[in-house]
């Protein structure tokens, strides 16, 4: 058999707004929901993972923001999902994030709160690795 090389990037955003990281929590798949995430989804083909991660989080949670820097690391998901993470903020004059694709519940979690809520289980190395940066 040949091994399977393909890979779909699904791009995650750190967002960080006044020391605090947005988390997001799953409506859908039923697999999923209840559990933590960092909002975002999968890039399309021929699209930039920075572009990936604006059109997201415009469609989930109606705001503007700008990709900051890559986290670094790749985790994987499902086959053939692998997840990569980008800091980002919101631009001046967005709307506050809401709900509206995909979630039910927002919260800004201070460097304390961060283990507060279930992250799902294959964000956790990747939610680590944000509570290292310098920004957070
Ligand atoms: N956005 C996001 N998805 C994650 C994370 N962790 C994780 O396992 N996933 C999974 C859930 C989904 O199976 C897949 C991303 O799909 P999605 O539903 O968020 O993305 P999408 O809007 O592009 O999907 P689609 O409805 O167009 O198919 O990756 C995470 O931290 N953020």
């Amino acid at each position: 058999m040949t091994p399977r090389t393909e890979r779909i990037v699904v791009v995650g955003a750190a967002l960080l707004d006044d020391g605090r990281l947005l988390a997001a929590r799953r409506s859908a798949p039923a697999e999923l929901a209840g559990r933590w995430e960092l909002p975002g989804g999968k890039v399309e083909a021929a699209e930039r993972p920075e572009d990936a991660l604006v059109r997201e989080l415009r469609e989930e949670l109606g705001i503007d923001a700008e990709p900051v820097e890559r986290v670094p690391g790749e985790w994987p998901l499902r086959t053939p999902y692998v997840l990569q993470v980008w800091t980002a903020r919101l631009r001046p004059g967005s709307p506050a994030p809401e709900p509206l694709q995909d979630h039910d519940e927002l919260r800004w979690l201070t460097p304390a709160e961060v283990w507060d809520v279930p992250w799902l289980d294959q964000d956790v190395a990747a939610v680590r690795e944000v509570e290292a940066l310098a920004s957070f």
